[in-house]
């Protein structure tokens, strides 16, 4: 087997006092989509922050497709496509604008475009991609966050709360993505507080708690009620 293509050994992340998140281990694979759950504050986003180098570790190493995030910041940035939970859209850009950066800032090679304008057809935006983000809808949003995070096919997919307020045309659009990306290899990793979404889109869930990873679970025991119940309890 290859190098995974997320690893993480004893992650810790404190700002100030608060210490967001205590000891995280986790490895994702290549090729597969792993899920991060808990509660409101359990440390997923920071976690996710750490991985996509937008915030640093307090201790502990991480590694991303094969780079460590203090060592090799530009290696380790270059192999992530981040969709962050909340921000990172440019009010008076639009979604045409916003890729013609991504392209640039990745020196992506010719062609890009139509993989761009592909990825807004299938996320509904191609009416869209002309005007200011400033008058999206939420849901928008996240569906242009999640084309950002997908265009330059990264190795290491990063997607927070994609499906926040996304109606069901867009819940598709993100599974397919997250599909394609595990077909082609890449590793995703997905946070949600929607079980049954994560369990369309992953293979294996990693549930945190208070900054601490508390179980892994397959998606086959995170179905049903029986495993809605065993979810549930993780989260007392
Ligand atoms: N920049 C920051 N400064 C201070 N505290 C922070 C900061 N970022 C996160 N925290 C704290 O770290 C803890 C973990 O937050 P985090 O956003 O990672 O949780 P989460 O699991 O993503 O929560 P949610 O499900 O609500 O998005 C929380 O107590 C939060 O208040």
């Amino acid at each position: 087997m290859g190098e995974p293509g997320v690893e993480v050994r004893g992650l810790h992340v404190r700002f100030g006092a608060v210490e967001a998140v205590a000891g995280v281990d986790l490895v994702a694979e290549a090729g597969r989509a792993t899920g991060l759950l808990g509660c409101n504050g359990a440390g997923k986003s920071t976690t996710m922050r750490v991985l996509a180098g937008v915030v640093p570790p307090t201790a502990g190493t991480v590694r991303v497709a094969g780079h460590d995030v203090r060592r090799q910041p530009l290696e380790a940035k270059r192999a992530v496509g981040y969709c962050p939970d909340v921000g990172g859209l440019v009010p008076r850009a639009t979604p045409w604008e916003h890729l013609q950066l991504a392209a640039r800032l990745r020196r992506l090679p010719r062609g890009w475009e139509e993989r761009a304008r592909d990825l807004l057809e299938r996320f509904e935006l191609g009416d869209a991609a002309h005007r200011v983000t400033a008058g999206f809808s939420h849901g928008m949003g996240r569906r242009l966050s999640v084309v950002l995070a997908a265009l330059h096919e990264p190795a290491v997919l990063l997607l927070d709360e994609p499906f926040d307020g996304v109606d069901p045309l867009g819940v598709e659009a993100t599974l397919d993505v997250v599909a394609d990306a595990c077909a082609r290899g890449a590793t995703v990793l997905v946070s949600t507080h929607l079980r049954e979404l994560a369990i369309e889109a992953c293979s294996s869930m990693l549930v945190l708690r208070g900054g601490a990873r508390v179980a892994e679970l397959g998606a086959a025991e995170m179905a049903g009620e029986e495993g809605a119940r065993a979810y549930r309890a993780l989260l007392d």
